[in-house]
């Protein structure tokens, strides 16, 4: 199974111009995460930091127990090893044909011989289904080819994380489509943990299994894929979206006189650049090729989620439920005809929420709170909202740009009920019991 990935209160500049601060998040092992933003946030400037390329001033990159930041050169070196990396244009070698690309990295990292090389490279050639493309040369295919090359040269050494820099950059909807696929069969093939950089809103509500965003510095979200599929967060709406109406502008920021005066255009008819509908809202996610392996961030993902579902937001709460079959729900001890377990978006943090099952289950809930040691600070993503928002979410939940989180929600009482009627538990301890025997 891939490692984990956990990223403490990260921050990052290149002299005076800070790319984003503070962020953090964990990458569940052997799970597929997505990390979205629009142009310039910083997103392939987070993914060279997690290997190590580029490096940020501050916090913390924990991989196999090992803080990347702070580790020696001979550390870092055998930490890198457990990485393959799909760069943006596959970087592949043009003198070079396929084969050689591929075996380039055996070459160089191994003491392999020859046969062995031939045996390996073949195997991955035809994992990423380009056997009998071999002896072409980067010039000779297509785009989609290229990356499924870049994949296979990243996937050689058998890495347990891979790191994938817009991996349908240049690819049409189709090609986009296949290559979303071979992700998840690769994933199920090899379970390495996953993190995809994309601006792809169709990748992003269909391949992974976690979610998150960057943007104006700060990481907005990050979470099981329902959280941000059901979001009202306007970044995160407008985003998925495609539309002009929102924080987002043509250079990121966007001033107040422009919103209103986009608004106003919408109101009086004009497109927003969007199509009619609101794509928000959970759609089933890639499987496997029939035939592939059953890929095991399913079920572990599932026990995960379920295990902080009562602190996610009441949307993502309800989608999940929705996607369970009965028996499933029964596992987890949910009753029928539950629509959501606890009081989510309306309430604040719950005290001592129930020990998650792993570090990853805890640290993948959207946007933790600080941990003692964590560089991440109370109250660190506040930051004024230009446009007004919808009810502030879990302190636990979206790390939002737009919100400042309260220091104390931790202490504060959940006076809703599950679900959020008005006749529930009345704390957190008496919530968690509440969920522990199955919910009303
Ligand atoms: N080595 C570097 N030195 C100085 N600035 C850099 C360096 N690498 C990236 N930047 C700057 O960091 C910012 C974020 O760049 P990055 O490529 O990570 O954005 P991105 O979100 O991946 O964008 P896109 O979606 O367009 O690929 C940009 O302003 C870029 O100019």
């Amino acid at each position: 199974m891939g490692v984990e990935v956990s990223v403490n209160g990260l921050t990052k500049s290149f002299g005076s111009q800070r790319i984003w601060q503070d962020v953090t998040l964990t990458l569940p092992s052997g799970e597929v995460s997505v990390l979205l933003g629009p142009s310039g946030t910083g997103k392939s400037v987070f993914l060279k930091s997690l290997i190590g390329l580029l490096r940020p001033e501050q916090g913390e990159i924990i991989i196999d127990g090992t803080d990347i930041l702070t580790c020696s050169e001979k550390e870092l070196y055998e930490i890198r090893k457990l990485f393959g990396v799909l760069f943006q244009d596959g970087a592949l070698f043009g003198s070079m044909n396929l084969y050689d690309n591929v075996a380039f990295v055996l070459r160089e990292h191994t003491r392999k011989s020859e046969s062995d090389i031939r045996k390996t490279v073949m195997e991955k050639m035809e994992l990423v289904g380009l056997l009998g493309a071999e002896m072409k040369l980067p010039g000779e295919i297509s785009g989609g080819m290229r990356k499924r090359a870049g994949l296979a040269r990243a996937l050689v050494l058998d890495p347990e994380i891979v790191l994938c820099d817009e991996p349908d950059s240049g690819l049409d909807p189709v090609r986009t489509a296949y290559l979303s696929q071979l992700l998840i069969d690769i994933n199920a093939q090899i379970d390495a943990t996953v993190l995809i950089v994309t601006h792809n809103i169709t990748v992003a509500r269909t391949v992974p299994d976690n979610l998150g965003m960057l943007f104006r510095r700060r990481l907005v979200m990050f979470g099981p894929r329902e959280v941000l599929l059901t979001s009202d967060e306007p970044v995160v709406e407008q985003f998925l979206n495609g539309r002009r109406v929102g924080p987002i502008g043509m250079s990121e920021e966007k001033d107040e006189a422009q919103m209103a005066e986009e608004l106003a255009m919408r109101a009086a008819g004009h497109s927003d650049g969007s199509g009619d509908e609101d794509v928000r809202g959970i759609v089933p996610q890639i499987e496997p090729t029939p035939g592939s392996p059953v890929r095991g961030a399913v079920r572990r993902r599932q026990d995960r989620v379920m295990a902080i579902l009562h602190t996610l937001p009441v949307n993502a709460q309800e989608g999940i439920i929705e996607s369970l079959d009965a028996e499933t729900l029964a596992r987890y001890g949910i009753a029928p005809g539950t629509r959501s377990v606890g009081a989510g978006e309306r309430q604040p943090a719950m005290a001592g929420a129930p020990a998650a099952p792993s570090a990853g289950a805890a640290a993948a809930a959207p946007a933790p709170r600080p941990q003692p040691g964590s560089h991440a600070q109370p109250g660190s993503h506040a930051q004024p909202s230009p446009v007004p928002r919808p009810a502030p979410p879990v302190a636990e939940v979206p790390a939002s740009p737009w919100d400042a989180p309260a220091a104390t929600t931790d202490a504060a009482p959940v006076d809703g009920a599950p679900g959020g009627s008005q006749d529930g538990p009345a704390t957190a301890t008496a919530q968690r019991r509440w969920f522990r025997r199955g919910g009303a």
